[in-house]
């Protein structure tokens, strides 16, 4: 059955054309994103959910979107998505952190512009028939200095028009390498010193814990007399209410808002204020950034859906369709260690230790690492998925580690995962053949060859005859066909282990059997997620 996607905002319509025509059912309601209610009914229906700001992703709607695998926001912000409910309920998040940054800039630029020479005032009073040419009086943008907080997609553009008009510009971001800076040829600084200079201040950082309320009332009492401040990032970025004063007083010469706090902003302490420029988020709407954005998501979101490929996703690595492709059995290989580890261990995981060997070290770890811990953590909680995943077993405080190395040995490349509990340790390691097939290759550490089936037992025993008898006779009593047997022991008469790929699920009472003969010392039957 194809998968269903719902738009439930203004995407341009090359959205709906582009799952079209990737054979993907769409349905195009923008009416929904107003309509929290409605989109909690309907949810369930959708393997994915296109989005720009207006709706909002709450705990609530994933509780009810069962179906749901990635949700797409056409634009950049994903502040509108709570990504920590939809990474425990397995959903992708990915934006186009692209499409629309260079009418972003544009637009912060076109704002200062607009506060240094007060048009939109001087436009009404004109088309009021005032010819008020002394009222408005501007300042140029030549010489002088622009502090930039946030020099990243957008602000680094901001920089770069900012240059051209012949500004100084100063940068403060912590995460700016300083040869970074050298080559925007922008100076960075830290706040106050912005603070302190700037003569116009743009934001161009997201929203989190460490910038809301970046400009506070106190840190704007540090700005410059007669600073302009632009804010086409995040409202909540800066105390509005303390900016309203400021700008009353004088201290503040104007501002230009493209975002408020609270959005959409029918009432806002910059309103009606002299000198202030307000749009109503309007940063991206530009029909390139919206064809841009629409086109974007819609192919990530069938790349994903159709294929696998994941790109621009916040809460998972990105894998490319030819990764997707290549590491396909790898991943699965990943899943079935895990599962197998996951089903032996019935004590809590203190430690994960991954080592990839030769060829899977030159593949791409993060997905095989959230693929590995998906198959343990499944066995826990069924829900789980490659998404959700590493942050569960981050809340569980299980500490993962991975070690990749050159070929060690006869396999051109190989993972083994190590699990530490308080107990003990416990490993496997697995290989691709060349047919394509994942196989177990190890377990803790008496070498085999086992192929990997749905329905399996493993063993553990001392090393005397009489096991494979024991093994087969059961299995036939109690109508079990087994497809493949495989052995392996530490020595003549020392430890020794077993795995029997069967073609049934082995019922409780062939493993009682096997248990009373005496012969064993686990017997465990395992199930791996085989098509
Ligand atoms: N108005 C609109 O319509 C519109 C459109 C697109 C994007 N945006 C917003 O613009 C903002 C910037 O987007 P972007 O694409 O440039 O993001 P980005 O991730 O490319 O850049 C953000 C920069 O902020 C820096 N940063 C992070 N924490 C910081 C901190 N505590 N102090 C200083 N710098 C910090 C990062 O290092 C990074 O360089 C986002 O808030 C985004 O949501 C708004
Ligand atoms: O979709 C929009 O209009 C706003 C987009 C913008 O805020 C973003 O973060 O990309």
């Amino acid at each position: 059955m194809a998968p269903k996607v719902l738009i439930s905002d203004e995407l341009s319509e090359a959205a709906v054309q582009i799952f079209r025509d990737r054979g993907i059912d769409v349905d195009f309601m923008p009416e929904l994103g107003k309509d929290k209610e409605k989109l909690a009914e309907i949810i369930g229906r959708y393997d994915g959910l296109a989005i720009r700001s207006a709706t909002k992703v709450t705990p609530t709607i994933l509780e009810r979107a069962d179906n749901l695998k990635v949700i797409g926001r056409a634009g950049i912000g994903t502040d509108n998505i709570d990504k920590e409910a939809a990474s425990k309920k397995g959903v992708i998040v990915m934006n186009t952190p692209f499409g629309n940054m260079i009418t972003t800039a544009e637009h912060a630029i076109a704002m200062m512009f607009a506060v240094a020479r007060q048009i939109p005032e001087a436009s009404v009073s004109t088309h009021a028939g005032k010819w008020e040419k002394s009222k408005f009086m501007g300042v140029e943008l030549t010489g002088k200095t622009l502090g930039v907080i946030g020099a990243g997609n957008i602000g680094g553009i901001v920089c770069d028009r900012a240059r051209g008009l012949k500004m100084k510009v100063i940068a403060y971001d912590p995460f700016l390498g300083e040869e970074k800076a050298q080559q925007m040829q922008v100076e960075k600084v830290e706040l106050d010193d912005l603070l302190k200079r700037a003569d116009f201040i743009t934001l161009h950082v997201p929203l989190t814990d460490q910038t809301r309320n970046i400009l506070s009332a106190e840190n704007l009492a540090k700005t410059k007399k007669g600073v302009r401040i632009i804010n086409c990032a995040r409202g909540g970025l800066v105390d509005e209410a303390a900016l309203a004063e400021l700008l009353k007083s004088g201290h503040v010469a104007g501002a230009a808002f493209d975002v408020f706090s609270v959005e959409p902003a029918k009432e806002n302490p910059l309103f009606n204020l002299p000198n202030v420029v307000c749009t109503p988020h309007l940063g991206a709407a530009t029909t390139e950034a919206q064809e841009n954005v629409a086109l974007q998501v819609a192919e990530q979101m069938a790349d994903y859906l159709l294929t696998g490929a994941v790109q621009n996703a916040l809460n998972m690595p990105s894998v490319t369709a030819e990764e997707a492709k290549i590491m396909g059995p790898w991943i699965k290989l990943a899943d079935y260690l895990g599962a197998f580890i996951g089903q032996m261990t019935d004590e809590p995981i203190k430690a994960i230790n991954i080592l990839y060997d030769g060829y899977a070290a030159e593949m791409n770890l993060a997905a095989l690492n959230c693929s590995l811990i998906a198959g343990i953590m499944k066995q826990v909680n069924p829900d789980v998925n490659m998404v959700s995943a590493p942050l569960i077993a981050k809340e569980r405080g299980i500490k993962i580690s991975t070690t990749n190395q050159a070929q060690s040995g006869a396999f051109e490349g190989y993972i083994k995962v190590t699990v530490v509990t308080g107990k003990r340790e416990r490993s496997i390691a697995g290989t691709v053949f060349s047919d394509g097939k994942p196989r177990f290759i190890q377990i803790k550490g008496i070498n085999i060859d086992a192929e990997v089936g749905r329905h399996m037992v493993y063993t553990t025993n001392e090393d005397v005859p009489g096991i494979i008898g024991a093994l087969g006779q059961t299995m036939g009593a109690n109508g079990v066909n087994i497809a493949n047997f495989t052995l392996g022991r530490t020595a003549a008469k020392g430890e020794a282990i077993a795995l029997l790929y069967v073609d049934e699920p082995v019922p409780g009472k062939a493993l009682d059997a096997l248990r009373a003969t005496g012969l064993f010392q686990q017997v465990k039957s395992l199930e791996f997620d085989v098509a």
